[in-house]
């Protein structure tokens, strides 16, 4: 709701009652409309302030009631009237002026805000373009050129920035009401025509066309697929060439198609899915609301390559004092060299005028004595971590907290080996780890409700999406890459190309396809897995079934004949020499391919788009069920937060889980039934998603609730 109330000295205040975040739902909605009524009635009323309760202006349309029918007053109208007010009203903006939140205050004719108040219009990152007038506003306020950084991005500015670009009138440290109310005062009876956005015209550049089309081709390109970056340049291109009437038609056409999207609601499940994984709990019954994190301000990193760097990165950024630890004196000196510099880079790119945490160097483990949290990060090696593990059980003093960053070793198996088995969690982090918001929180049957709660919070200090899993090989992520990988592999057996495999995948929407990705993380990465697992190496027979399944060793002769990927300028594709990136086809590749196939008496088909993406994809997505009925991810948006965040799912298609609802469970039964083969275990079709098509397939937003009742009735 909005309440009303007169202040002394004829000015109205409006208060947006609706925690958390005061959005936009119909009860406020109607509050706004019956006080501005009020307002424009009372003769005694001459000017009039907008707020939120709680320090928090307004975090825009109600995105809970996007799912609904629409009840109560709409927005469009409801925002015109406001600037159609004939007495002065002012937006008192603290904490955020979001999407329709912005939106109100554009309509608003004065704009007042605490300094550190957060601005934006992210409705494209919902899917959704600003729908209540911001398309058209916003340009004539600060310009076609920055309101197209703006809406297309989605972006949040801070309160000095959206003074700089045009957006507020006046910012201040102390009270933003108060301020405004004292404004708004001095402002009485003033003309207010030129105060009324819609009525401006819309600065724009001389070469309007060309400023147009270069951004219409660079959100194609970014946006691979998503239609709502589109849709705001296109509602962007009417504000600079329409009447204001007209181009609020254009905003209510293209938000009307955005709207009934299928993106639009991926984008929003999204939005839900990464608050969901913030509220973790785990089988024991430990939740995020009963389990206490501790607070760290000193941690240390052992070992410096690649992805230690970017853990101490990550770690110095957030103001924690860092130790880290590297035993080989060349990378130790490297990496000193190096971790400032990135350092640097980092804290300049998130606009932080000094990177706020200290870092020390060391060749010495006795030197993490005295730190709260060890995040290990060695070579993918197990007995080199339980050697490392045990030496800092004995090294820390009791009740640190000692944390891996494998990528699917068992945590179980560390933690045995020390004295503290409860402190002992997993924080998988993604490359470059100061750069992706992605960490797996690994907890093993030990692990304390306390270490998984303080590995969760320092996660969210570092700016990542924390989702707690459950400790198995690969834990989620790289679990369910491991069939999607298998089936690309075989995809090549059987006729088809790198090229076209990886052109399937980046249409569906991901950066890279899995042999450009393969080729920039290293083939030998999954080559020594392989060995370790005993599949490939020495005395080990060249066939296409090992351990009693289909096997393609494929990947393995890459290896063999030296093709690792960029760094040895060839890999699946060829590159302009080692560290090269531009992919280019190889047709030594090709030649390898089909003497492969004539070897093994393979003979080459033509392989469809559909068939590529229904066998990786529908592969990987049979694999998420297997993890839900093992409860080693919660629910569904677990593996749908993993899998965005981390592997490069499109975000506008919400997440494998979510997918699978889209595409329909039956439908999806029915393919992996299709290509189910008995030596591919990963195709035969998970029981939970038999279940789940037996019970006439929920809505993915239900399986959390169908997945606990089948366990309790022992189903699963
Ligand atoms: C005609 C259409 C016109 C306009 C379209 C729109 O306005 S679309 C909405 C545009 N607004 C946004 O995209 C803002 C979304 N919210 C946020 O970015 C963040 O929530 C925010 C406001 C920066 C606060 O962040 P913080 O980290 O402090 O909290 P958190 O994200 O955990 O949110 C707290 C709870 O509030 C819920 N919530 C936030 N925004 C909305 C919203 N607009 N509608 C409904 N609910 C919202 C959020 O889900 C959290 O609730 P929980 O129960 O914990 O999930």
């Amino acid at each position: 709701m909005a309440t009303y109330s007169r202040l002394p000295g004829s000015v109205a205040l409006i208060t947006l009652h609706n925690p958390p975040v005061n959005a936009l739902s119909a009860a406020v909605r109607q509050g706004i409309v019956d006080a501005v009524q009020r307002a424009l009635k009372d003769p005694k009323v001459t000017s009039v302030v907008i707020c939120g309760q709680n320090g928090k202006f307004c975090g825009g349309a109600d995105i809970r009631e996007f799912a609904g029918p629409m009840l109560g007053p709409p927005l469009v109208p409801m925002i015109h009237a406001i600037e159609a007010v004939d007495k002065p009203v002012a937006a008192a903006i603290e904490g955020v002026a979001l999407g329709g939140g912005l939106e109100l205050a554009l309509a608003c004719h004065y704009r007042i805000a605490h300094s550190k108040a957060v601005l934006g219009l992210p409705e494209v990152t919902l899917g959704l373009l600003p729908g209540a007038g911001g398309s058209q506003r916003l340009p004539r306020l600060i310009g076609l050129t920055a309101a197209l950084d703006l809406i297309t991005t989605g972006r949040h500015v801070s309160a000095a920035e959206a003074l700089k670009l045009g957006v507020l009138d006046q910012v201040t440290d102390s009270n933003a009401v108060d301020l405004a109310v004292e404004f708004v005062r001095s402002v009485a009876g003033q003309p207010l025509d030129s105060r009324r956005l819609s009525t401006l015209p819309c600065p724009c550049p001389p070469d309007v066309d060309s400023l147009l089309d270069k951004v219409m081709s660079k959100v194609r390109q970014r946006s691979r697929g998503a239609l709502a970056p589109v849709a705001c340049v296109r509602a962007l291109r009417a504000a600079a060439s329409l009447p204001y009437a007209q181009g609020m038609e254009k905003e209510r056409e293209l938000m009307a198609t955005l709207f009934n999207s299928g993106q639009a609601r991926a984008l929003q499940y999204a939005f839900f899915s990464q608050r969901v994984v913030g509220k973790w709990s785990l089988p024991s019954g430990a939740r995020w609301d009963n389990s206490t994190a501790r607070i760290i301000s000193k941690a240390a990193v052992i070992g410096l390559g690649t992805m230690g760097r970017g853990i101490v990165v990550a770690l110095a950024l957030t103001g924690i004092s860092v130790v880290a630890v590297e035993t080989q004196e060349k990378q130790l000196a490297e990496a000193s060299r190096v971790v400032p510099a990135m350092l640097q880079r980092e804290a300049g790119r998130r606009r932080l005028a000094t990177p706020p945490g200290v870092i020390s160097f060391s060749s010495n483990l006795q030197d993490v004595s005295e730190v709260e949290l060890v995040i290990e990060a060695v070579f993918e090696d197990m007995s080199l971590k339980l050697q490392v593990f045990k030496h800092l059980s004995s090294v820390c003093r009791p009740g640190t907290l000692l944390c891996s960053n494998t990528s699917g070793l068992d945590i179980d198996q560390l933690a045995a080996v020390t004295q503290s088995p409860g402190l002992v969690v997993g924080m998988h982090f993604f490359a470059p780890a100061h750069v992706m918001k992605l960490l797996e929180v690994v907890y093993g049957p030990r692990s304390s409700p306390e270490a998984v709660a303080t590995a969760m919070q320092l996660g969210k200090r570092m700016g990542k999406v924390g989702v707690a899993v459950g400790n198995c090989p690969g834990f989620v992520g790289n679990r369910m890459l491991k069939p999607y990988l298998e089936q690309a592999n075989f995809l090549l057996e059987e006729g088809a190309t790198p090229r076209q495999v990886d052109e399937a995948l980046e249409e569906f929407g991901f950066p890279m396809g899995v042999f450009r990705m393969s080729d920039l993380s290293g083939l030998d990465v999954g080559w020594r897995i392989r060995k370790e697992a005993g599949l490939t190496g020495p005395g080990v027979e060249s066939t296409r079934t090992r351990q009693g399944r289909r096997y393609s060793p494929l990947p393995d002769q890459m290896c063999e004949a030296g093709r690792l990927g960029q760094k040895t300028g060839k890999g699946w594709y060829q590159y302009d020499g080692p560290g090269g990136r531009v992919a280019r086809s190889d047709p030594w590749v090709h030649i390898f391919l089909e003497t492969y196939r004539a070897e093994h008496g393979l003979v080459a088909r033509s392989i469809t788009l559909e068939e590529i993406l229904e066998r990786c994809l529908y592969a990987l997505i049979n694999e998420g069920f297997n993890i839900l009925q093992d409860a080693v991810a919660a629910g569904p948006e677990d593996i749908d937060a993993i899998y965005v965040f981390g592997y490069g799912w499109p975000r506008h298609r919400g997440g494998p889980m979510f997918h699978a609802d889209q595409v329909g469970l039956g439908r999806i039964l029915q393919r992996l039934n299709q290509h189910s083969h008995p030596d591919v275990p990963h195709l035969k079709p998970s029981t939970l998603l038999r279940r789940l098509v037996a019970a006439g397939s929920p809505p993915v937003q239900k399986w959390r609730e169908f997945i606990n009742k089948e366990r309790v009735h022992s189903q699963l």
